[in-house]
């Protein structure tokens, strides 16, 4: 126990050092943050970390916390910020980059406040893809990717998680001022217009 947190503060510390840029991708399940995000990774050199994808990894690895994270996900229920930090935290370092976008998180209130005291990080801004839930439904039930979350009855879950406990979060950016918010509902290359209009910066949105 001591020594993991011995060198949970040396990773905390080392990132400090970075001062890294991050970017919050949020939005409803299904509403694209995935698709979008390897587009912006092709285009502006950002790295992608995805807190699901870390979580499934974890499961997969077969880590001490895999069993309690498998059941979380199943109910469409969130992760303690503890286990997910960590992951973030470690993805980030060992990445070597300096610019990311971290995707799926915060989910609540519970993430949101524990990032931000543990990392001290604060994000540049956070982009929001808005999409109906209709729209969301189809793409996850035909979405293949043999996720155990993506049948309807979990489905469900997860959409009220996100009303209930995500939505909150994206409101709290958005009365800072940080909030970039994209219509989702769009096909796939008219969204990442979209975003593209985001991440140039101003002085190129000018001259082009
Ligand atoms: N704009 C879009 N229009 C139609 N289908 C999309 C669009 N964006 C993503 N998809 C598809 O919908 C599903 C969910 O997308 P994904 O990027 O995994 O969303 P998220 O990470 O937000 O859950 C995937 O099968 C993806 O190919
Ligand atoms: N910050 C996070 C992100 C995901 N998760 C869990 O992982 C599941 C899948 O997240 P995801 O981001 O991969 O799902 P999508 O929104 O991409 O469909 C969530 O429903 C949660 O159970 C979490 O607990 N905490
Ligand atoms: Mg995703």
């Amino acid at each position: 126990m001591g020594t993991v947190d011995v060198a949970n503060k040396d990773i905390t510390a080392s990132l400090a050092d970075k001062k890294p840029k991050v970017v919050f991708v949020l939005g409803g399940p299904g509403s694209g943050k995935g698709t979008q995000c390897a587009n912006i990774v092709e285009h502006f050199h950002y790295t992608h970390l995805s807190a699901g994808d870390l979580l499934r990894a974890e499961i997969k690895s077969g880590s001490e916390n895999g069993t309690m994270i498998q059941n979380m996900i199943k109910e469409g229920k969130i992760v303690p910020s503890e286990v997910t930090i960590k992951l973030l935290q470690k993805a980030m370092l060992e990445s070597g980059n300096d610019k990311f976008l971290i995707d799926g998180f915060p989910r609540n209130e519970e993430n949101r406040a524990a990032f931000e005291a543990v990392t001290k990080i604060e994000p540049e801004f956070v982009l929001f893809f808005n999409c109906p839930e209709e729209e969301m439904e189809r793409r996850l039930l035909s979405r293949n990717q043999g996720r155990e979350d993506d049948n309807i009855e979990t489905i469900r879950k997860r959409f009220k998680v996100f009303l209930e406990s995500s939505l909150p979060v994206i409101e709290y950016y958005r009365a800072k001022g940080k909030v970039q918010e994209i219509d989702a509902a769009k096909p796939v290359g008219e969204v990442f217009e979209a975003v593209k209009v985001v991440f140039t910066p101003k002085a190129e949105k000018v001259a082009a």
